[in-house]
């Protein structure tokens, strides 16, 4: 019953044969070879139109490079206030950005609200010397606490970016969670709602290790290379990036992947919801679910082997929790069972 996140599941079996086929012979190194040409075209299928694409190591190089890649002397770049880059990334993308500052934005379910990120924009005017200048924002597709933007929520930001001439990045950390619990395609998703980059996640869905920064405008893509090798985030092998990306893609395994852990955490939302010893703290509609139980139950759920994090109960909502109850993360991925899920909620009712 693991549910600390999908970061502790393994690699999916197809992914896993894929690097072992791949382990054999030489290729040309530093992203030169076939089989890195034919993920940067696939790329370009999947979004429909012709894209730049950076393989890294993380989501965190992902997101900070991303960033980097736009910024300015004195830059700001806009993030929600839960936001994975301000939260938990340890300054890495004020760091590859050269001091670029984050600038959080409120906005209820994890989603920055138009109207303060219009409001925040319009302290940062052009010639801000002192008080620095708006550069970027940045989204997060799902979003840190499972939920996940509409695609009118999207155009939204993405008008109010494009009116100051910011380029929109999403983190995709869970990409295809989002898409599968919107019904979208990748193109809907993200640049035809006026998504300019995008941080492409593999790894906690099924990968190994395989993150990819994609650029929907190729010139703005001009200077990730040099950014990339100054950051070591260029692999030397490839290959083994692309390969896992090569099974990722092949028959829509990843569609099916996130539909599962999706599927997984359906099953613990209705589960908790018909509970009387749980409530749902929040609607979620991807692969994480948060849930108020009491601190015996989860004491009993931990006493039988159950993962997960106890999770800050957030400002704008105090009363959330009362006295004896905590607020759980839970995270289903593809390698969750149903047993998994329903041994949980066995131990809810315990
Ligand atoms: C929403 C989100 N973005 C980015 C990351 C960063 O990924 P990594 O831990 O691979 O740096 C995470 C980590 O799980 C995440 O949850
Ligand atoms: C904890 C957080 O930093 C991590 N990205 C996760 O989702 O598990």
């Amino acid at each position: 019953m693991f549910f600390a996140s999908d970061n502790w599941a393994g690699a999916h079996r197809s992914i896993a044969e894929r690097l072992l086929a791949e382990s054999a012979g030489f290729a040309p190194a530093y992203g030169a070879g076939d089989l890195d040409k034919k993920i940067e075209t696939r790329f370009c299928e999947i979004f429909e139109r012709e894209v730049s694409v950076f393989f890294v190591a993380t989501g965190t190089a992902a997101n900070s490079l991303s960033l980097a890649s736009v910024q300015r002397p004195g830059g700001i770049t806009f993030c929600h206030s839960e936001a994975h880059v301000i939260e938990d990334e340890c300054g890495a993308p004020e760091f590859f950005s050269g001091s670029a500052r984050l600038v959080a934005v409120d906005g209820e379910a994890g989603k920055i609200d138009p109207a303060k990120l219009s409001a925040k924009i319009a302290n940062f005017p052009e010639d801000a010397l002192r008080h620095g200048r708006a550069s970027a924002v940045t989204i997060t597709q799902a979003t840190e606490i499972g939920t996940v933007y509409s695609l009118p929520e999207i155009g939204e930001i993405a008008a109010i970016s494009r009116k100051r001439n910011l380029p929109l990045h999403m983190d995709g950390a869970r990409f295809a969670n989002a898409l599968i619990a919107l019904g979208a395609t990748p193109a809907e998703m993200t640049w035809k709602r006026g998504v300019d980059m995008l941080s492409f996640g593999g790894t906690k869905n099924g990968c190994w290790c395989a993150e990819a920064i994609v650029f929907f405008d190729p010139e703005r893509a001009r200077e990730m290379p040099f950014i990339r090798k100054r950051a070591a985030q260029l692999f030397s092998k490839s290959r083994f990036i692309a390969a896992q990306f090569d099974a990722y893609f092949e028959n829509g395994l990843w569609l099916d992947l996130a539909r599962h852990s999706n599927g997984m955490s359906d099953r613990l939302r209705a589960g908790i919801g018909a509970s009387n010893a749980a409530r749902l703290a929040w609607p979620t509609a991807s692969n994480e679910v948060f849930a108020v139980i009491s601190k015996s139950a989860a004491k009993t759920a931990e006493e039988r082997g159950a993962k997960f994090y106890a999770w800050p109960v957030p400002a704008a909502m105090p009363e959330l929790v009362a006295d004896g109850e905590t607020l759980i993360r839970l995270v289903t991925s593809f390698a969750t069972t149903e047993a998994d899920v329903d041994g949980f909620l066995k131990c809810l009712a315990a």
